[in-house]
């Protein structure tokens, strides 16, 4: 086998494996929390249930000794005794059945509440946690593996419960077998343990096999979505990239299948084994009964029943051993559940938070501002020291990858500065509530998400606490333009837009761009946001939604990133970046007078318009 690889664990030992287990009464509480009736229903179901295969094999006893009785007496025997008996215990195999059926349909119930419990609770926490954390793969891994856990940990209470019934189911057949003889219990014991042992250890080899293989089954999830997926369907077809992708796909899933297998096989080699290890045990013990019979001690019946025990025991020691080394397999993969739940995000609500001005007295100041992504040693942006004044218009300009969507996201507090500090009126970002200073901010992003909904919740979702509020929504889209798009919709704004479900209609990049520029016109903030808000536009349709931007922007602190010149010039300011850095600032004027960059690049804008 290869050797743990990166973001892989090395395997656990046996000690670790058994502190996995102390995750299970926390589990058991949310499993609880799921739902208090059915949990105990299924606890009660259970208990009962457990009593059921002694007082079977006792019956069963009754009836062999009860028919030898009757053939063996020279006198006619009355058959009631017996008919009876075989009532009794056909009734205790209907009782069983609908046991056995309760309790799986209370699994089957709780578990599926648990899977949506648990899901909505992961898309909550993840909407807490930081944005850098989302572009860290190490975290992704640990979303990867909670989002898996969500599903299958309803298993794991199916298999604590069963491991509680059987341990009751054995407690009462070996008090009969322990009452025949002792030495008997001694030997089920040799024979299933070692069993058991070689099972816990084939379950860490796994689990640390899929544990390492994270990061490679993220990826091959990512080849088979990218490989068949209608968003990719284009470019796969364009650039014939299908055999680049199915050859990265087999490479990985054969290692994966090489390694699995290896495992797999000397897994089923090692069990048949010891499975013949207990079945010897069985027969040696059998094999004593029936010699204890065949001297008179005890009778036909107490060979079925003790013989039946026996086996019973035999088998149900095996399932609580293996489910053992199953629970704490199980356990160690709801550590990274509660891993994922336990991670903290740095930028927090601040219960000391001062109140967020309204309206805005001052206006932002950039002190000495640097930046660094996650994971990187690159400053994206430094040396920032700027003002954006209240109510003013900064437009930003720059080459791709200057730092201008970096110096948003800060603003926006999608991020801290790694070094220097914004204050808006004279204090720090970080004393105001992130979720108010949010509440006031409309961002719409270059890469603003096209949201597979409705096109009345696509522009909702700008403020989507007002998303039945129809006349506030198309007065919106009638702002930004998106009406023209809206209206020539079959289903008009209870369409559904993009093509991932049924009956959607799919829209051009710049019909796009419409929609998502209504959100803006949705949202009632102080402080606004545009990133590229018009690249996608044809001419007219930029020139319409600029000539609204004025009344957009009124009264409002913004910011507008943009490479067109004809838009840039229409803010009361602008900045040039460059390599994360400020280059000049001032009006359209100054700058063209001051004959810098901008200056320089506005010139050649203009030059290839001629
Ligand atoms: N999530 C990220 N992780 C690491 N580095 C990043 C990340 N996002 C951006 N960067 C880097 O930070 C720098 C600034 O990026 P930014 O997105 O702010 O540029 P931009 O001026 O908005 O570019 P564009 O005009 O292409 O939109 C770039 O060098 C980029 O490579």
């Amino acid at each position: 086998m290869e050797p743990a690889r990166k973001g892989g664990k090395p395997p656990l030992s046996f000690d670790e494996r058994f502190k996995a287990l102390k995750n299970l009464p926390e589990f058991f509480k949310l499993i609880w929390q799921t739902s208090p009736k059915m949990v105990l229903a299924n606890v009660l179901l259970r208990v009962i249930r457990s009593a059921i295969p002694l007082v079977t094999l006792y019956v069963a006893k009754l009836i062999i000794d009860e028919v030898i009785r009757v053939t063996q007496s020279e006198a006619p025997q009355s058959l009631n005794h017996l008919f009876m008996l075989v009532a009794i215990e056909f009734l205790l195999a209907i009782f069983s059945d609908i046991l056995n059926r309760g309790t799986t349909l209370l699994d089957s119930l709780i578990g599926d509440l648990f899977a949506n419990k648990s899901s909505i609770r992961l898309m909550r926490h993840s909407a807490n946690l930081d944005l850098s954390q989302f572009e860290d793969s190490d975290f992704y891994d640990k979303l990867e593996r909670a989002r898996r856990q969500t599903i299958g940990r309803s298993m794991l209470m199916t298999q604590v419960l069963g491991q509680a019934q059987d341990a009751i189911t054995m407690v009462f057949l070996a008090a009969g077998l322990i009452a025949f003889n002792p030495w008997l219990i001694l030997l089920l014991m040799i024979t299933v343990i070692p069993a058991f042992l070689g099972e816990t250890h084939f379950n860490e080899r796994s689990y640390s096999l899929v544990y390492s293989w994270t990061p490679e089954r993220r990826e091959l999830d990512y080849l088979r979505f990218t490989g068949a997926s209608d968003e990719t369907a284009k470019e796969v077809k364009i650039f014939g990239l299908s055999d680049f992708l199915t050859n990265r796909f087999k490479v990985l899933s054969d290692r994966f299948y090489d390694l699995n297998k290896n495992l797999s096989m000397r897994r089923a080699g090692w069990g048949s084994f010891f499975a013949m290890l207990g079945s010897a045990g069985y027969y040696a013990a059998y094999i004593f009964i029936i010699i204890d019979t065949v001297k008179g001690n005890i009778t036909i019946g107490d060979l079925t029943f003790l013989s039946g025990s026996f086996f019973r025991l035999r088998t149900l020691f095996e399932s609580i051993l293996n489910r053992f080394s199953s629970v704490a397999e199980n356990a160690l993969y709801l550590q990274d559940f509660f891993d994922f739940f336990n991670l903290e995000p740095s930028i927090k609500v601040n219960p000391q938070a001062r109140p967020f001005p309204n309206p805005i007295r001052e206006g932002f100041v950039f002190e000495n501002v640097g930046f660094k992504y996650h994971n990187t040693d690159k400053w994206a942006v430094r040396n920032l020291n700027f003002t954006l004044r209240k109510g003013e218009k900064l437009a930003l300009v720059g080459e791709n990858g200057a730092g201008k969507t970096t110096i948003v996201k800060l603003l926006a507090r999608l991020y801290d500065p790694t070094e220097g500090r914004i204050l808006l009126d004279g204090h720090n970002l970080k004393d105001y509530n992130v979720e108010d200073l949010r509440n006031e901010t409309g961002v719409i992003f270059q890469d603003f998400v096209k949201f597979q909904m409705t096109a009345n919740h696509n522009i909702a979702v700008g403020r989507i606490v007002e998303k039945d509020n129809r006349p506030k929504i198309v007065h919106s889209a009638e702002q930004s333009l998106a009406n023209t798009v809206i209206d020539r919709l079959p289903e008009k704004y209870d369409q559904m837009i993009g093509r991932r479900f049924a009956d959607g209609v799919e829209l051009s990049g710049g019909e796009w761009q419409k929609v998502a520029l209504g959100r803006a016109y949705m949202r009632d903030a102080q402080i606004l946001i545009l990133d590229e808000p018009t690249a996608a536009l044809d001419a007219r349709a930029e020139h319409e939604v600029f000539q609204r931007f004025t009344e957009l922007t009124k009264g409002k602190t913004a910011i507008l990133i943009s490479h067109r010149f004809s838009t840039v010039r229409m803010a009361d300011r602008i900045m040039v970046l460059d390599k994360g850095q400020c280059l000049e600032i001032g009006t359209h004027e100054e700058l063209l007078a001051k004959g810098g960059r901008y200056e320089e690049l506005f010139n050649l804008q203009a030059e290839g318009y001629r």
